[in-house]
């Protein structure tokens, strides 16, 4: 295994692989929104011609549209698939990764223009480095340190690359349903690097939560009132709606939302030595997202409630007055969002008639005359794997020999809706490889990936494939 030559080709392209991300930064593929759209469709071309150009056969697959709330539809942007090597007495993975992103803006409170690369002290900052175009051109230059080199991948690698994920990857659940005997068929194991590591340590991830997102609608008057004209003498669809929210979750974290809490599966004693193994400082943790306190005070506990315990989070408020300075209005109609982590044992669809009914019980105890209307958008599954599996094993070798170290084996909090799709449709093994450091503020502001990660990252990516062609039959 020349891993050397390898790594030194890394190091000598430093610079043309922070380029290559300069240019994909630059692209707004917000998924969230359809204005945006255009240039997500952009983004999904860039994904396909880096592919091709360093000698991928390429597909664009056309995964249909999507219904907006007004009636109409639009494409949904078209998933990304690549094919590097055909050889069937080596083992093949397939990568999935995403190159859509969250919203993003200036005024959010970001120090530089989050669409432009911008390096700092080494760290490189724009949305969607680290989530998750970083990750996605590392693997790519992966396969191209290989092939400059004239070196044989030791695997045959295919790419998945969507624009749907911070969405919730609209229709790629029935992509891989009717692509499990043809583009799958061959696939031995599928890796995802979309997560980050827990501390300075890197860290093989075995599980993610899921996630059931809602709107909850109350609606009102035909029209925004003058507060002063009209208010004290109409119930408010704002005064509703927060008194509803108010009831999901206690301040102390207990979802008061019946049957939720029951089904979650209980902490084994395996599981609890495992997290106290886990070397986590709680200080650092509030340091960094800047609070003097927090929901729990150990580290068991706290490790728990981010990855195996659900949580109620409240996002926003559609059509209520959210600008600088004051308007005195009765807004007309408003939709709350928000989500519902999932962890094992719980299942979205049960979730769903749970929360909708549970909010119709204490929206009716209002005895308001205004219509509430509750929709669950997203309904993604937990994803949990055996860190035993030797795809582990493989990434524990690929880490020690890049950093020198042993990697955390850690769950993640987030969610990527697909991935236990992956295992229950294909019936293949998964891992996710994380890159990311525990800072790089995903879905915030200022996020960024350093050169460090990124650089060190494409390495360990190119130590992995040939860990996995290592494996031996199990
Ligand atoms: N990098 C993974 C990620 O951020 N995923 C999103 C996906 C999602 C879940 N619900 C809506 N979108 C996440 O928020 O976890
Ligand atoms: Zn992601
Ligand atoms: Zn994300």
């Amino acid at each position: 295994f020349r891993f050397e030559e390898l790594t030194q080709y890394v190091n000598s392209h430093e610079e043309e692989f922070i380029e290559t991300l300069r240019q994909w930064i630059a692209v707004e593929s917000d998924s969230s929104d359809v204005t945006k759209r255009s240039d997500l469709h952009r983004m999904m071309d860039m994904t396909a011609e880096k592919l091709r150009l360093i000698g991928g056969s390429v597909e664009m697959v056309d995964i249909g549209t999507q219904e907006l709330a007004n009636g109409s539809s639009i494409a949904l942007p078209k998933v990304v698939t690549a094919r590097f090597g055909e050889d069937p007495s080596k083992r093949t993975v397939c990568v999935y990764g995403h190159v859509d992103v969250q919203p993003a803006k200036k005024e959010d409170g970001w120090a530089t223009d989050p669409y432009e690369l911008t390096d700092i002290d080494g760290n490189l900052y724009g949305r969607g480095a680290s989530d998750n175009k970083a990750p996605v051109l590392a693997w790519i230059h992966t396969v191209e340190v290989y092939r400059a080199l004239n070196i044989d991948l030791p695997v045959n690698v295919k790419f998945i690359i969507e624009g749907m994920e911070e969405t919730g990857s609209n229709g790629l659940d029935d992509m891989i349903v009717a692509q499990k005997d043809s583009f799958f068929s061959d696939v031995d194991y599928i890796i995802i690097s979309d997560c980050v590591w827990l501390s300075k340590r890197p860290a093989l991830t075995y599980g993610t939560r899921g996630n059931c997102y809602f709107f909850a609608e109350v609606e009102g008057p035909k029209k925004d009132l003058h507060s002063g004209v009209y208010g004290g003498t109409i119930m408010e669809p704002m005064t509703d709606l927060i008194g509803i929210l108010d009831k999901l979750i206690s301040p102390s974290g207990k979802i008061l939302i019946p049957g939720v809490r029951e089904a979650v599966a209980h902490l084994s004693d395996e599981e609890w030595k495992m997290y106290q193994d886990i070397e986590f400082d709680l200080e650092s943790y509030k340091r960094e997202i800047g609070l003097s306190q927090l929901m729990y005070s150990n580290k068991v506990d706290l490790l728990a409630h981010r990855w195996r315990h659900p949580t109620v989070t409240i996002h926003g408020i559609e059509g209520a007055f959210s600008s600088p300075g004051t308007k005195t209005v009765i807004p007309a109609k408003v939709i709350a969002k928000f989500s519902i982590r999932q962890v094992p044992n719980m299942d979205p669809a049960v979730v769903e008639k749970q929360v909708t009914d549970y909010l119709h019980s204490v929206f009716a105890k209002r005895k308001s005359p205004n219509k509430l209307n509750v929709t669950m958008v997203i309904g993604a599954k937990p994803w949990l794997a055996d860190p035993k599996h030797p795809l582990f094993e493989a990434g524990k070798a690929a880490v020690k020999r890049v950093f020198g170290v042993e990697p955390d084996l850690i769950r993640e909090g987030g969610t990527i809706p697909i991935a236990r799709s992956f295992q229950d449709v294909t019936g293949k093994s998964i891992i996710m490889l994380p890159i990311g450091g525990f800072d790089d503020g995903l879905h915030s502001q200022n996020e960024k990936i350093s050169r460090y990660n990124y650089m060190e990252g494409t390495k360990l990516f190119i130590a992995y494939l040939h860990e996995v062609s290592q494996i031996k039959e199990h």
